[in-house]
C-alpha cells in the first residue's frame, strides 16, 4: 500500500508555503476538481454502444447507475456495483470506460485505485487484521483527499468475507464515518461468481434458436443471486447483500465467436494495423469454445486477442 497520493499533500503543502499558487499547481497538476474530474454521460453512452460488445444488459445498467449517480449532486450513498461473470467478457474493460468518462486522467488518475485480492491481500489466512485495517485507512485516506474517489476490486470472490466487511461503513448511507463523506465515491467488486450461471441461461436461450439481446435481467437475476448465496467465499457471508448496499449486481454474458471477431478487429485498429476481417476470423476460430459439444462461448472471452494478434498480422 502506497501512502494516499502523497504527491498531492505535499503540493498543497508546497502551495500553501506560498511558493506556487494552488489554481497554477492544478493547471498542470492532477488535483480533486472539476477540470480534472467530470462526467460525461454521452461520452459513457457512446463508449458502451461502440466499445462493448455482447452485453446488451450490462451496459444498460451501467450507463443508467452510474448517470444517474453522478448526475446527482446529493447522492444518498456511494454507488456500490457488483459485476460479474465469465472470465474475458469485460468486467474491468467497463471500470476503465467508466474511469474515462469521469477523470480526465482514465485509469491513471491519482484518484483511481485498484485493489487485485491475490496481488494486494496474499497472505489472508494470517494477515487478516493488518489487511483490514490498511484497508479501511487506505480508503478513508484517499477519500480524505478527493471525495470523488473511484474504487476497484477485483478477485472479490477470492476475498475473505471479513475483508470486504471491514468496509461496509463506507459503503453504507452515513453523511459521514469519522467526520468523512463516502457518499460521493464509487466501489465497483469484479467477480467471476455467478458466471456459469449466467453462461447456462446464455446457452438455454441459444439452445430455444432465440436471440441474445432477447435475455432480460430478469432471467439472470434469480441464478445470480442462486450463485452468490451458495459461494464460498466473499459476498454473501460479509453481509453487503443482507444489507442492500450493493446498488446492482451486473450480469456480463459469455462472449461468442462473433464478439471475438469484434474484438480482433477493434484490437487491429488499436494497434495501427489494418483491419483485416479474414484475419479476425481466423484468430477468433483458433480460440477454445464451450461447452464441448455446443462450442458456442469462448473460454477466456476477448481476453487473450490482444497478445495474440501479431501472430496473425
Ligand atoms: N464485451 C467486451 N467487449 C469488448 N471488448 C472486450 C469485451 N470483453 C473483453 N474485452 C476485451 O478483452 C480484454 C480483457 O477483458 P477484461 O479484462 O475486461 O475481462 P474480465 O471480464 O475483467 O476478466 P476476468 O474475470 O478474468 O478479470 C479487455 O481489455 C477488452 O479489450
Amino acid at each position: 500500500f502506497e501512502p494516499a497520493s502523497s504527491f498531492l499533500v505535499g503540493a498543497a503543502g508546497v502551495a500553501a508555503a506560498g511558493w506556487i499558487s494552488p489554481k497554477i499547481f492544478c493547471y498542470f497538476q492532477e488535483c480533486c476538481q472539476p477540470d480534472w474530474i467530470s462526467f460525461s454521460s454521452r461520452g459513457l453512452k457512446t463508449d458502451l454502444d461502440k466499445n462493448l460488445f455482447g452485453q446488451h444488459i450490462a451496459s444498460r445498467i451501467i450507463q443508467t447507475a452510474v448517470s444517474g449517480f453522478m448526475n446527482s449532486d446529493r447522492p444518498k450513498k456511494p454507488l456500490v456495483l457488483s459485476l460479474h461473470g465469465w472470465t474475458g467478457t469485460g468486467k474491468n474493460f467497463v471500470s476503465q470506460l467508466i474511469a474515462e468518462n469521469i477523470y480526465k486522467e482514465g485509469m491513471d488518475s491519482n484518484f483511481v485505485h485498484v485493489f487485485s485480492t491475490t496481488t494486494h491481500f496474499p497472505h489472508q489466512q494470517t494477515q487478516l487484521n493488518s489487511y483490514k485495517s490498511q484497508l479501511q485507512r487506505w480508503i478513508k485516506g484517499n477519500v480524505t483527499n478527493c471525495e470523488r474517489s473511484f474504487f476497484i476490486f477485483d478477485e472479490v470472490d477470492k476475498m475473505n468475507p471479513d475483508l470486504i466487511e471491514s468496509i461496509k461503513p463506507f459503503l453504507d448511507y452515513y453523511d459521514k464515518v469519522d467526520g468523512v463523506s463516502y457518499l460521493k465515491s464509487i466501489f465497483i467488486f469484479l467477480s467471476n461468481t455467478g458466471g456459469d450461471n449466467i453462461a447456462q441461461i446464455a446457452l438455454d436461450y441459444w439452445k430455444a434458436g432465440k436471440n441474445r439481446e432477447e435475455i432480460k435481467y430478469t432471467d439472470l437475476e434469480g441464478p445470480l443471486s442462486e450463485a452468490l448465496f451458495n459461494s464460498k467465499g466473499g459476498f454473501f457471508r460479509s453481509g453487503l447483500i443482507e444489507n442492500s448496499l450493493v446498488d446492482f449486481f451486473v450480469p456480463f454474458l459469455p462472449l461468442e465467436y462473433k464478439h471475438v471477431v469484434q474484438c480482433a478487429l477493434r484490437a487491429m485498429r488499436d494497434n495501427g494495423y489494418l483491419e483485416k476481417q479474414d484475419m479476425a476470423e481466423r484468430l477468433a476460430g483458433d480460440f477454445i469454445y464451450f461447452p464441448k459439444t455446443e462450442k458456442v462461448f469462448s473460454a477466456s472471452g476477448c481476453k487473450k486477442v490482444q497478445t495474440k494478434l501479431p501472430f496473425y498480422m
